[in-house]
């Protein structure tokens, strides 16, 4: 499936309770994250705000630099998955669960979620007008290292560009992997009801090396839309598949973890 067009002025419409979402944990330096993702954000005149899900161990000192950007800044509980031996692409990914805790905003009808490593260049805010019932989000790329532990790494296979190698069905007896997005970015409805029904899966999965991005992808199968690059470009996708970028009508980049690690 295609990533759907998307009109950069949707039709009128009511206007919604809408606000777009970030995750900080640690000490670390994330916070300048959010604090570009503030600025970004105000630069291209967004009409919407950005809260920050905190966790407890983010310092007082960076609480007040993001409240000093106008972000809402909500403290949530943590979110652990069940106990395992799952060897996590990134050690640290296992904090990324408590990425869940946003559907619990229920104050705002949509979220649009945007990792701290993400910077935004353009307005997204039509994408708060996206039709209800949907899970937005940008297909990721299979052919970075971090990917070596699966069999699409393995054989080349990336959805990115499925005709270079094609899956080998026949060989393997399974079908290809359903379309796969990056949760460094997406659009949510929050609701109480899929919160819950989020944990109580959780209590149930095994986790996986790609932690909750692996968890969402499961549970949001049947309902996930893929839309254009240009909304979470990750930057390996420049070097894996610079035939699928649209450079020029990117508006917002992800810095993406892998990226930075080999940068340095
Ligand atoms: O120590 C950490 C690790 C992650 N994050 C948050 O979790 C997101 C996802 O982690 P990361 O960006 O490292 O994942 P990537 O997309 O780069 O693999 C980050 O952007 C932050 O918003 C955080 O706040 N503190
Ligand atoms: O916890 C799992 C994380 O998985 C994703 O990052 C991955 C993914 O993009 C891979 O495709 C890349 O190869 C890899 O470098 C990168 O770290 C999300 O961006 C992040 O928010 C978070 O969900």
């Amino acid at each position: 499936m295609a990533p759907m067009a998307l009109k950069g002025v949707a039709a009128k419409q009511k206007p919604i309770k809408g606000a777009y979402v970030t995750f900080l944990a640690g000490s670390g330096d994330y916070w300048k994250g959010v604090v570009g993702l503030a600025k970004g954000l105000r630069a291209v005149k967004s009409a919407y705000p950005l809260v920050v899900a905190i966790l407890p161990d983010v310092p007082e000192d960076h609480r007040r630099k993001l409240l000093d950007q106008g972000c809402v800044v909500r403290e949530i509980e943590p979110v652990y998955p069940p106990e395992s031996q799952t060897q996590f692409a990134m050690a640290y990914y296992v904090i990324n669960y408590s990425k869940l805790r946003i559907w619990e905003f229920v104050e705002y009808e949509k979220m649009v979620y945007l990792d701290a490593d993400i910077q935004v260049y353009e307005n997204i805010d039509y994408l708060f007008d996206l039709e209800k019932g949907r899970f937005y989000a940008v297909m990721d790329c299979f052919c970075e290292k971090t990917w070596s532990h699966t069999t699409q790494y393995k054989i080349g296979y990336c959805q990115q560009c499925p005709d270079r190698v094609a899956w080998p069905e026949h060989d393997l007896g399974v079908p290809p992997p359903p379309l796969y997005f990056n949760a460094g970015m997406f659009v949510h409805e929050p609701s109480l009801t899929t919160a819950k029904a989020l944990l109580k899966k959780l209590v149930v999965t095994d986790p996986t090396p790609f932690a909750e991005q692996d968890f969402l992808n499961m549970f949001f199968k049947d309902v996930y839309r893929p839309i254009s690059n240009v909304h979470n470009l990750v930057l390996a996708m420049l070097w894996r598949h610079p035939e699928n970028g649209e450079l020029g009508k990117v508006k917002a980049v992800h810095y993406c973890a892998a990226v930075r690690c080999s940068c340095h």
